[in-house]
């Protein structure tokens, strides 16, 4: 099997391993494949790749998501570096709603986390010069990208790092807490 799949705490949300093939001059390994993904039943279409770099260690990116129906399943992987990865559950009616779950991706596990649609996704960097490659279900769509604030005190996420210490965007300072948020995904 070239693809391992386990749900996590949220067991919608989950790490995916794929084989590595090692040799003298390192390993090859297909990250994503289609056929592969759905015979261990994971069946999206990925429409996008984005990659970001991170320059220093405690960059913290999220939380994001997109609205219907531009709502985007994120198939993630770190290419340098290490990052501690989130995913909050924003289902409305789902007994998580609000909850997480994280885990951390380095490059050096080559472990994947697939998000599904209707979870705010982000990450903190554990590294300098880390860098993130994800796959996703929908294209950009700026004018339904919406936020949720990382270290809202109602999300009980135990980030590795302070809201003081962290490098964050403006944009990410001043995002909405889970409170006041929409109900956008029915
Ligand atoms: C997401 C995205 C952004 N952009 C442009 C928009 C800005 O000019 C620039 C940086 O965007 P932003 O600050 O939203 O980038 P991140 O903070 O890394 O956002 C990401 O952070 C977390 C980890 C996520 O899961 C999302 O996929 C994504 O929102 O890239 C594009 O051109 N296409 C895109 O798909």
């Amino acid at each position: 099997m070239s693809v391992v799949v386990e749900p996590l705490a949220i067991p919608d949300v989950k790490r995916i391993r794929t084989r590595r093939h090692g040799d003298a001059r390192g390993f090859f390994s297909e990250t994503y494949n289609a056929r592969d993904f759905a015979a261990a039943g994971i069946d999206l279409t990925f429409v996008q790749d984005n990659h970001a770099y991170s320059a220093a260690r405690h960059t913290v990116r999220g939380l994001h998501f997109q609205t219907p129906p531009h709502a985007q399943a994120k198939l993630v992987r770190v290419l340098s570096g290490a990052i501690w990865d989130v995913a909050v559950d924003l289902r409305v009616g789902s007994p998580s709603y609000g909850a997480h779950v994280a885990l951390e991706l380095s490059a050096e596990s080559g472990d994947q986390i697939l998000v599904p649609e209707g979870f705010a996704h982000g990450l903190v960097t554990l590294a300098p010069h880390t860098q993130v490659l994800y796959k996703v279900s929908a294209f950009y769509a700026p004018d339904h990208d919406r936020g949720l604030l990382w270290h809202d005190p109602a999300l009980g996420i135990d980030w590795p790092v302070s809201p003081e210490a962290a490098i964050v965007s403006d944009k990410d300072r001043t995002q909405p807490r889970l409170a006041d948020l929409p109900r956008v995904f029915a």
